[in-house]
């Protein structure tokens, strides 16, 4: 019989990047936090930045070198409209991509919105052991992304396998 796993709380980190959003009606960052805290994890540092790839990049880089950061959840910017640059701003930044992120949570949400989630360029990825999951701006898409995919990769408790439990090895 296998040993049941502990819960390994994580630090995590919310940005939300939107031009017209304020942390007064920002209810995706308010969404994802309470999640994360809710499942039983530390938010480190919430902050909602505009849609401006360089500062996007500087603080989300500033968060992957900070060895007390485990993991970074971005809400907004991943569409085709306007100013959306969250892909640009941030895969550059990683070392490794997830692959079938992207697909998995269009997948999932295809059920749910049909084919205006192919609007959505959310993806996820590994950076300095530090994982980057990055979602539409919409309150819904997070919530799909959180409960069908992001809560169980940080759920050290989940099997097969998972981030949480994968994070010490990233290194090596
Ligand atoms: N921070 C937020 N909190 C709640 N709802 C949001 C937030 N940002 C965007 N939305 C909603 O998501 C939907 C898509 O809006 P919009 O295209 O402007 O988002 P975005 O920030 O560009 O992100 P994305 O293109 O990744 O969905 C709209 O209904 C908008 O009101
Ligand atoms: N689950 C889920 N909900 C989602 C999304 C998604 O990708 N998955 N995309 C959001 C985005 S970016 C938009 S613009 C709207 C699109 O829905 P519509 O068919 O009302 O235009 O759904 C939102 N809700």
């Amino acid at each position: 019989m296998t040993a049941e796993r502990d819960f390994i709380p994580l630090n995590l980190c919310v940005l939300t990047v939107s031009d017209s959003r304020t942390l007064a009606n920002d209810s995706s960052g308010d969404y994802l936090i309470q999640s994360l805290t809710d499942a039983g994890h530390r938010l480190v540092e919430r902050k909602l930045l505009p849609d401006d790839r360089y500062k996007l990049r500087a603080a989300v880089s500033q968060w992957i070198a900070d060895e007390a950061v485990d993991g970074i959840l971005v809400t907004g910017g991943t569409g085709f409209t306007g100013r959306d640059s969250t892909p640009e701003a941030l895969l550059p930044l990683l070392d490794k991509q997830m692959p079938g992120f992207g697909e998995l949570f269009r997948a999932l949400s295809f059920d749910e919105i049909g084919t205006s989630t192919l609007q959505s360029r959310a993806f996820a990825g590994l950076a300095n052991a530090t994982f980057l999951f990055c979602l539409p701006g919409s309150t819904s898409a997070c919530r799909t992304a959180w409960e069908k995919i992001v809560s169980a990769q940080l759920d050290a408790r989940t099997r097969p396998c998972n981030l949480a439990t994968l994070r010490p090895r990233l290194k090596e």
